[in-house]
């Protein structure tokens, strides 16, 4: 399997609390990777490094072989990395179309005053736009709700909503930030398939942070296991669960599938 993604000796400081303390592990092209761990472990904090939002203070992170540290996250976006946040990152009063077109401007070459003067380009480029968007819509199934406002709408399709504005980005690797935080059962098996669609019909690698283990452990070909900012843990659900620093972690708490 190839590597699409290497994380080399990461550490990152906020004043005295190491978030990251030396984290390496490898992500393959066209897999389901999972970053888990106890609240505070430094999950958030590794999606951070890994878009660009934080600098690490040590290491590196190798995307297809080069080293994308000194990249700004809008570059790190145009090389196919996105990204869905926790805390829904769209704007409550716009509908859910706009939301997912808005998402793709930083995709696009032709600004206001080029517009004007290559029209045809232009025009070229946003209808190209306009039907990634609409692939988005179809494939997370929004059609009923295009033009609903987002803070119109339950938690749970918000989330949905939130994951359609990382997918919009037509990405090669995907970062999703506790994607089924809040949802129910039946709409935590929604997430799942179309994580698991994203990867099997769109070929999107996808790198998930989520809680829930029965799920994540259902999920993942490989995760990482995160506490107090040390890597404790690392490869296939079967190796992760059985994993004795990984047990202790999780005291009291269920590991198996
Ligand atoms: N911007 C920041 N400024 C200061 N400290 C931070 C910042 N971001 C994270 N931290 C600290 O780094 C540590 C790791 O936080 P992080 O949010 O990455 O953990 P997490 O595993 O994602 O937690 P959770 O599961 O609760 O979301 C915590 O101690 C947190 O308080």
């Amino acid at each position: 399997m190839n590597k699409i993604m290497e994380i080399k000796n990461i550490s990152l400081q906020f004043g005295g609390v190491k978030a990251l303390n030396d984290v390496s592990f490898h992500i393959n092209e066209g897999e389901i990777f999972s970053i888990i761990g106890p609240n505070g472990a430094g999950k958030t904090s590794m999606l951070n490094c890994i878009s660009g939002l934080y600098k690490p203070s040590e290491g590196e992170i190798h995307y297809k072989g080069k080293n994308i540290l000194p990249m700004k996250p809008h570059q790190r976006t145009k090389l196919g990395i996105a990204r869905a946040f926790q805390n829904i990152a769209l704007f409550g009063s716009m509908s859910v179309l706009d939301n997912l077109k808005l998402g793709r401007h930083t995709l696009m070459k032709s600004g206001f005053i080029k517009s004007g003067i290559y029209w045809g380009a232009a025009e070229k480029e946003e209808v190209q736009h306009r039907r990634k968007v609409e692939e988005v819509i179809d494939f997370l199934q929004l059609q009923d709700i295009r033009h609903t406002p987002v803070d119109k709408l339950p938690y749970g399709l918000q989330k949905r909503v939130e994951v359609g504005r990382a997918l919009a980005l037509d990405p090669e690797l995907i970062l999703l930030d506790e994607p089924m935080a809040g949802m129910n059962a039946s709409e935590k098996e929604e997430m799942s398939r179309f994580i698991l669609d994203m990867l099997e019909l769109k070929n999107i690698t996808v790198v998930l942070i989520e809680h829930d283990l029965e799920v994540v452990m259902g999920l993942s070909n490989h995760l990482v296991v995160l506490d107090f900012g040390k890597q404790i843990g690392f490869g296939t659900p079967k190796e992760v669960q059985q994993n004795p620093d990984v047990i202790k972690a999780y005291i009291g708490e269920e590991l198996t599938i």
